[in-house]
């Protein structure tokens, strides 16, 4: 099977379309990948680490508000189509599945004028804009959420849940925790904001820095994201006692064999975090971005809350305080721990890249 991959900017976006394409490899060992991507998003480095070739369009977003830019936008989205072709004849995929961000827009329209079969994947409970645009063109449509469904056509949309759920089920405990120096007696608290890193959270994990020490049983991991890495560092060097059980990474690139040794997750709640820590019934406590479309991380992170599988705390009410005060309440009751772990589980959704490959498959025989 021939397979193009398109989707970036964020994390969010590639890394589903990184674990579908291992999804792919394990049932057709023999597969070609190619990965279309922005040279200015998360996927130009991400991307070739995974070893899987990589070639690049020009493109931008459309502003909500009308202006010069969009004009621009659009030149570049036609140039973008027409280099989509290019690549796309040159590559002869038999399927091409975009996983949103604005670059999939014109891989996955040129994909579809050229009469190749698409597949979009939806990650969020409400759709981005690329998406929605592009479900109009796709032979398929997944989606992660029940409630994203009345967004897309109803004949050609799915419920599938999100790849990354598949994949963080292949991580291992035992490497996770070799890999972070940490022993069994400890339990892990992981701290990080979406692939980016978040400057709310970081703040907030810095004024509670001198608390730490006092969870004897906990080992802290705090992943600040590559552009905060050198002023949080800096800003813990100035610290006069940096507690032994605090870790800090800028990125971690083994997130499945991380996870599968974490007690307890504090982050954002985008919507690959949110199906990696249902798959593995990570309790979390959320702290949703208020600078996304339409308020949508509170939307992700409340499905949660709701059923009991996480504590959301509004960035607005985020403090070290706060969080400090969530994090030890949860630590020592073991009971909740236990409920929020089943609870957390019963909205996991692990068998998603096994059908979306399915419907890749399908696609494929169908043409
Ligand atoms: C600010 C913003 O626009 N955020 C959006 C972006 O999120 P963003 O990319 O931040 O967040 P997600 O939670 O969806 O995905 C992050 C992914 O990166 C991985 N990871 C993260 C840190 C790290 O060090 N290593 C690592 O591997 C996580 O395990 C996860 O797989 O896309 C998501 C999916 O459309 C949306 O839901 C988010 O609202």
């Amino acid at each position: 099977m021939r397979v193009v991959l398109t989707g970036g900017g964020t994390g969010g976006h590639i890394y589903p379309a990184l674990a579908v394409a291992r999804e792919v490899s394990r049932q057709h060992p023999q597969a070609a990948f190619l990965y279309i991507g922005s040279k200015h998003g998360l996927e130009a480095g991400l991307v070739p680490r995974a070893d899987i070739p990589f070639q690049s369009v020009e493109i931008s977003g459309l502003k909500r508000k009308l202006s010069l830019d969009n004009v621009k936008t659009i030149w570049k989205f036609i140039r973008a189509v027409s280099d989509s072709k290019r690549m796309l004849r040159e590559f002869k995929p038999d399927v091409v599945i975009g996983t949103g961000g604005y670059v999939c827009g014109p891989v996955v329209y040129a994909a579809a004028k050229l009469g190749i079969p698409t597949l979009v994947h939806e990650q969020n409970v409400v759709p981005g804009l690329t998406n929605k645009f592009l479900s109009r063109y796709a032979s398929k449509v997944a989606v992660s959420f029940a409630e994203s469904l009345a967004f897309f056509p109803s004949a050609k949309t799915v419920l599938t849940g999100n790849p990354r759920a598949t994949e963080v089920m292949h991580g291992n405990a035992e490497a996770g925790r070799r890999f972070l120096g940490v022993d069994p007696s400890k339990k892990i608290v992981l701290i990080f904001g979406g692939s980016r890193g978040a400057r709310a959270i970081n703040e907030a994990v810095l004024s509670m820095v001198d608390h730490m020490s006092t969870l004897t049983d906990t080992h802290f991991v705090y992943v600040t994201g590559d552009v905060h890495y050198e002023k949080i560092s800096a800003s813990l060097r100035e610290m006069e006692n940096v507690p032994g059980n605090l870790s800090v990474l800028s990125f971690v690139h083994n997130m499945p064999d991380v996870l599968a040794a974490t007690h307890v997750l504090v982050g954002r709640a985008g919507a690959s975090t949110l199906a990696e820590v249902t798959a593995l019934g990570v309790p979390s406590i959320l702290i949703p971005s208020p600078y996304v479309t339409n308020n949508h991380q509170e939307k992700n992170a409340r499905g949660l809350e709701r059923a009991g599988a996480a504590q959301v705390i509004v960035e607005r009410e985020l403090s070290g305080d706060s969080l400090l005060q969530s994090l030890t309440e949860l630590l020592q009751d073991q009971a909740r721990w236990e409920q929020m772990r089943k609870s957390s589980l019963s909205l996991g959704m692990p068998q998603a890249a096994t059908d979306i490959v399915a419907q890749l498959s399908a696609l494929v025989r169908k043409k």
